[in-house]
């Protein structure tokens, strides 16, 4: 007899759609909340993009692939670091032999060949790729249609497969998966989604901001931190687009004015490129959004050249040296460009090491705090909502707030009232980043930073609850208070 008690079936949050644009895209089918599961996948196939010694990894290292390395193995040796830049590629061929009914779904995934024939890239793959497979016979050289197909491969994997970390200490390895429902979701420079990966690359798709059925879900295919000329040139190249997205589109980004220097005429200004669609950047106008003066972008290319190369020159390890190119391009760039943004990047990777010092340089404390602070307010513009970059920078942030006001509490510059709300300040912001770290698998940099974060907020709420009991004595002695910060 028929089992007649019904099963609950998990509804799909989102179907797949069609437009003239997009091609195939993934639509929402329901109101989604932020940090809300819309799906959750497990690779097709991972491997690694660029040479490396590592074969030996994951258990995408099939048995077929094992087989073949075995039968060839003298020759492998010779040829270990190019050939792992073509595993990628290998382990779809033998996906297409062991199992041609997923490889049929594979191989209706966008691949561009159309656009990429006779290109560069096109090149590049046949020499590596193509010819070096061949070469050791991997795969059949004297069919000519074995080329096409590698090809078509290749495509496949330069449009659709997402970059993977390595569990563990698997520094150098780049890895890259390909994911069936993933590779449908389309671009947007300001996307909805926070996508996560635990230890077996299995992959979960989070709504990152509210979603209203019917709203198409996407991702940021390239960088958030890049200005809209070189994050559409990278589409463009690698991904075969021109995004129009709302960021592309505004000549100051949504006023975040990543890409605008200060108006050369009116000094309160910023520049935006007039037709930001354009072809044609540097050889259009830019306009002030303040008096409308108008400016030729070859004058912009040239003074950002001259910027790049300050930067170029700039001492990496000198936070002085930094902290003065900083200021200096200030009065040219806006505070967000992404000029400016690789100077600070730069000074960040100084100040994390300088936090974790028992004596941190005051001056240093004070500019990460600063840093910290603009790098959010613009996150908060150009990827709203839950975002691993955003995280980063909200639990740096924090480090700061906590030891600049246990540092004045300490010297009696603050009250222990005082105290109070700039610690719950810090505990704020501590918690803001946890929410976000941890969605993070516990095993990768974030889910490992999550956890030293609860510590750090576990100590941090009792030093505000010390705080709280002993700031009815608020003439608490010097000693009271050194005690309070030794918790
Ligand atoms: C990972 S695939 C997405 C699925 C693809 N639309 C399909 O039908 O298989 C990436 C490709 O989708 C298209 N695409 C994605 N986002 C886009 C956007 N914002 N504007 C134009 N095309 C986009 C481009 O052709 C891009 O190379």
């Amino acid at each position: 007899m028929e089992d007649t008690k019904s099963i609950a079936v998990p509804t799909l949050k989102y179907k797949v759609d069609y437009s003239e644009k997009l091609g195939r895209y993934l639509q929402a089918t329901t109101d989604l909340q932020p940090g809300e599961v819309i799906f959750r996948e497990e690779p097709i196939i991972v491997g690694p993009i660029i040479s490396n010694k590592n074969l030996e990894h994951s258990r995408y290292h099939t048995p077929d692939e094992c087989e073949l390395f075995k039968t060839n193995k003298d020759q492998l040796q010779l040829a270990l670091s190019c050939l792992t830049g073509t595993l990628l590629i290998l382990r779809i061929w033998l996906l297409k032999k062991r199992d041609p009914k997923l490889w049929e779904r594979v191989k209706s995934m966008e691949a561009h060949l159309d656009k990429r024939r006779d290109t560069e890239v096109w090149e590049h793959r046949e020499i590596h790729i193509v010819a070096m497979l061949k070469s050791l016979d991997l795969v059949p050289g004297d069919d000519p249609s074995v080329s096409e197909v590698l090809q078509l491969m290749c495509g496949i994997v330069d449009v659709n497969s997402l970059e993977l970390r390595p569990p563990g200490p698997k520094e150098g390895l780049y890895l890259r998966g390909l994911f069936m429902e993933a590779s449908l979701l389309s671009h947007n420079c300001r996307g909805n989604l926070y996508l996560t990966t635990d230890n077996n690359f299995k992959l979960t798709v989070h709504a990152s901001v509210p979603i209203k059925k019917g709203d198409t879900i996407c991702f940021n295919y390239s960088t958030p931190l890049l200005g809209a000329l070189a994050r559409r040139q990278h589409l463009k190249m690698t991904k075969y687009f021109e995004c129009d997205c709302s960021v592309c589109s505004d000549r100051y980004e949504m006023e975040s004015y990543i890409s605008s220097i200060l108006c050369p005429r009116c000094k309160k200004g910023y520049m935006g490129i007039e037709d930001p669609l354009t072809k044609f950047p540097y050889k259009t106008k830019w306009i002030c959004n303040k008096c409308e003066h108008r400016m030729g972008g070859c004058l912009i290319k040239t003074t950002l050249d001259l910027c790049k190369s300050l930067i170029e020159k700039v001492d990496n390890q000198d936070a002085k040296e930094l902290e003065i190119l900083r200021r200096k391009l200030l009065n040219t760039l806006h505070r967000n460009h992404y000029l400016i943004l690789l100077v600070k990047q730069k000074l960040l990777t100084i100040y994390r090491l300088e936090a974790t010092k028992s004596y941190p340089k005051k001056r240093f404390m004070e500019n990460m705090l600063d840093v910290c602070k603009e790098m959010y307010e613009l996150l908060e513009i150009i990827e709203p909502g839950i975002s691993r970059f955003k995280a980063i920078i909200l639990y740096e942030w924090h480090l700061p707030i906590v030891w600049l006001t246990n540092r004045a509490h300490s010297r009696e510059q603050i009250s222990t009232m005082e105290l109070i709300p700039r610690l719950e300040d810090g505990a704020s912001i501590l918690k803001k980043s946890l929410t976000i770290l941890l969605l993070e698998s516990p095993d990768t940099p974030e889910g490992k930073l999550a956890r030293k974060g609860l510590q750090k907020l576990k100590t941090l709420n009792t030093l505000i609850a010390d705080a709280k009991a002993l700031s009815k004595f608020e003439n608490l002695t010097i000693h009271g208070r050194r005690k309070l910060h030794k918790i």
